[in-house]
């Protein structure tokens, strides 16, 4: 890297300033590299790794405290022509849309809604790119193609249609595919962006690890498939967890979704990473277990009450699946997410807490399904027994005979009874169950591991 330099500055000290400033200027910085520096870059994969190219130390020489010493060894901004501001706008007021693929083969969608950008035009370069060599041109426009937006699916659990996105007789549309897998050829993003810490836990479709980001330092919790999904159905399938957690949005006990993408034909969830299962969670104290499966029933209730207000079922409610965070606790695994108008297909979850009208394929009350799910998942800290998953004892529990609680009082009892009743219309709504007169006034009695 350091053979590239020019007398003022050389390519790494250049590079270093393209990581630390933003991308949109791309155009302007890379006129300024010398015709041997645009060869080193392109040898670089530079575009494939830009924040990684900033030498660890200079990143971490960056002054956070306010002491100017080493931000003064980094040289001043360099200077461009001002050729690009004079490029004509298409419309001066929108700045341009990006253009629209469609992607045919999900059942899932309606062709009309499906969105997809693509790269930006052609002339969006070309007043620069003419006060370059033509040798110089030609490399920035194949770096310009590396960065090309990927095709984007439609997300099955957004209400929202797309239609606005299209960009009429502009591209025709397309058989999109995912990106081909990183990790093929390219450098492993995970390894790149994160440092492994330890695995946390382990289900039947993922692995989840404990992760340092190495660009904000914070920890996060990556979910990685266990199975290379090479088929568009495999990957889709996997998919949901991903685009049931984007469509929902931030709520405080739901897990946190930041981002996913495929490397080596698996798939990665960046997720906020929580502490530990429910069931692994004690009482602040002797004495109050009722009172804290209260706690927890009511923060999962609302966690429930959210994602049916958006249209959407879990179908997955266990202890495994219910995290916690401090005092808080975050609903996870959306895996089996779907939506409530009929509209994905139904995932079967586990069926120690599934109700008896889900095994028998009557999909009329997904949202009661999550609420004896609840129920059962309450009913089994509460017994501190794993629950049946067929037998007789799992007939009874489904007809409404539960086993007696010892040391839990009756109306905590009455309670789960109602949640697992064999009526899917009797059971009560979650917003039932925050006016419920045991949930409300609750003390925060949910304690750290
Ligand atoms: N965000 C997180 N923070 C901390 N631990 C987590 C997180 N997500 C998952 N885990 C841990 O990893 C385990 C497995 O995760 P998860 O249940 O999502 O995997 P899965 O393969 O989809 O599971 P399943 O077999 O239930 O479908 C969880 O039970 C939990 O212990």
């Amino acid at each position: 890297m350091e053979a590239g330099c020019d007398g003022g500055l050389c390519l790494s000290q250049k590079l270093s300033q393209v990581s630390l400033r933003s991308r949109p200027h791309l155009d302007q910085i890379l006129c300024s590299f010398a015709e041997d520096d645009l060869d080193e870059i392109c040898s670089q994969d530079f575009f494939c790794t830009p924040d990684f190219l900033t030498p660890v130390e200079r990143q971490f020489s960056l002054d956070l405290e306010g002491n100017k010493e080493n931000v003064s060894s980094i040289p001043p901004p360099i200077q461009c022509s001002p050729v690009r501001s004079k490029r004509p706008r298409p419309d001066s007021a929108m700045p341009p849309q990006p253009q629209i693929m469609l992607i045919k083969d999900n059942p899932l969608e309606d062709s009309q809604d499906i969105a997809s950008s693509e790269s930006e035009p052609q002339s969006k370069t070309q007043p620069l790119a003419e006060h370059l060599p033509p040798n110089s041109r030609a490399r920035i426009a194949s770096m310009r193609r590396r960065v090309l937006s990927p095709p984007c699916v439609k997300n099955p659990f957004k209400r929202e249609n797309y239609e606005h996105c299209h960009t009429e007789g502009k591209l025709p549309p397309k058989q999109a595919q995912f990106l081909p897998a990183l990790g093929a050829n390219c450098e492993s993003r995970y390894r790149e962006e994160f440092h492994e810490i330890e695995e946390i836990g382990r289900g039947n479709f993922s692995s989840v690890f404990k992760v340092l980001k190495r660009i904000d330092g914070c920890l996060y919790a990556v979910k990685r498939s266990h199975r290379q999904l090479r088929q568009d159905s495999e990957r889709r399938q996997a998919l949901t967890e991903v685009q049931a957690l984007a469509a929902l949005g931030l709520h405080e006990h739901v897990v946190r979704y930041h981002t996913a993408w495929f490397e080596n034909d698996q798939l990665y969830i960046q997720m906020e990473l929580c502490e530990g299962i429910l069931s692994n969670k004690k009482p602040a104290s002797m004495g109050t277990q009722e009172k804290f499966l209260l706690e927890a029933l009511r923060q999962v209730v609302e966690a429930l009450a959210f994602i049916h207000s958006r249209g959407l079922a879990h179908l997955d409610v266990k202890p495994a699946n219910i995290y916690f965070s401090g005092s808080k606790l975050k609903l996870g695994d959306f895996g089996r997410a779907t939506r409530l108008d009929g509209s994905i297909s139904v995932e079967e979850g586990d069926a120690r807490y599934m109700p008896l009208e889900l095994i028998n394929d009557d999909y009329r009350h997904l949202p009661k399904a999550d609420v004896f799910a609840l129920g059962a998942t309450i009913f089994e800290l509460a017994r501190d027994l794993p629950l049946p998953s067929s037998g007789s004892q799992f007939q009874a529990i489904r007809q409404g005979r539960l086993p007696l609680l010892p040391g839990f009082s009756l109306p905590f009892q009455n309670l789960l009874k109602a949640l697992m009743h064999p009526n899917p219309e009797a059971r009560p709504s979650p917003q039932d169950l925050l006016k419920c007169a045991l949930l409300r006034n609750l003390g925060n009695v949910v304690a750290s591991k």
